[in-house]
């Protein structure tokens, strides 16, 4: 067995067990139980697929898949808020309107936030993050996410373009590949969508962005890496918090 394989296995290990010990096959919690109720059913089928490497493997890929992601989206959405001072100082407005001060902004006010949902697809549209799909018929998001023919103005950061004439949130349209399309779309776009939203509105609620005292405009340049455009990590900024 190949050591990173051994150390994966570690590391999944203690919640598969966990997960195993308080199974109860007719209330599953989760997919971890879905998957071990049909692997304890399909033991005596020689064609099962369904193993205790196999779900190792699955749950570290959902570690992997959900974590860098989510990180560097943040650290994106900050970068801009930092660089786009008055789309900044707009989501802050809408905050301290809808949610009621000394109370952390939750899901209950969402659908009222909705120019910080816009602001957060308009960040996800215009750094690309993800340029290119991983299926083996390749999207690619980069260009279709700078393409006139889907985006009035492409270069122009502007959430209000993720906003219908009644301000309604829009969550996708024609030319949108932030998570990528199709059947190989991302599993976790909804989870990711809900974590953005609840990180970067308390953020927003508590903190002021923008680039280090005494420098110009915050670069929203990337640090170019295979497959992804990632956020540059050495890049500083000011914090203050908001009274
Ligand atoms: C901001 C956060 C995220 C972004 C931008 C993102 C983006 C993407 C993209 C572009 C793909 C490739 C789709 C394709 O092949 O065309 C993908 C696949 C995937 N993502 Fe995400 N993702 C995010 C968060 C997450 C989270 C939180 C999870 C899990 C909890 C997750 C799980 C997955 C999985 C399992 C796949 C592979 C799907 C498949 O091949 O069938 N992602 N994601």
């Amino acid at each position: 067995m190949c050591p990173s394989f051994i150390q994966l296995k570690s590391f999944v290990k203690p919640f598969i067990d966990e997960h195993l010990k308080t199974l109860n096959p007719s209330d599953p919690r989760d997919l971890m139980d879905d998957y071990l109720t049909e692997m304890k059913e399909g033991k005596s089928d020689d064609y099962s697929h369904f193993d205790y490497a196999d779900l190792t493997r699955i749950t570290f890929d959902l570690f992997v898949a959900g974590n860098d992601t989510t990180t560097n989206m943040t650290q994106w959405f900050l970068n801009y808020m930092a660089r786009f001072q008055d789309v900044q100082e707009k989501i802050q407005k809408e905050i301290d309107r809808v949610v009621p001060s000394g109370t952390l902004p939750g899901l209950q006010h969402r659908n009222e936030l909705a120019y910080l949902d816009a602001a957060i697809n308009e960040v996800q549209r215009h750094c690309s993050m993800a340029p290119l799909g991983g299926t083996i018929v390749t999207s690619v998001a980069g260009l279709s996410h700078k393409n006139p023919v889907y985006f009035e103005d492409p270069d122009k950061f502007d959430p209000s373009r993720f906003l219908d004439k009644n301000g309604k949130f829009i969550s996708t349209c024609d030319g949108f590949q932030a998570f990528g399309i199709g059947k190989r779309q991302c599993l976790g776009e909804q989870f990711a969508r809900m974590e953005l939203y609840l990180i970067t509105a308390a953020l927003m609620q508590n903190f002021k962005f923008g680039p280090p005292d005494g420098e110009g405009p915050m670069s929203i340049e990337a640090d170019i890496v295979p497959v992804t455009h990632m956020p540059r990590k050495e890049q500083k900024f000011s914090i203050k918090y908001r009274n």
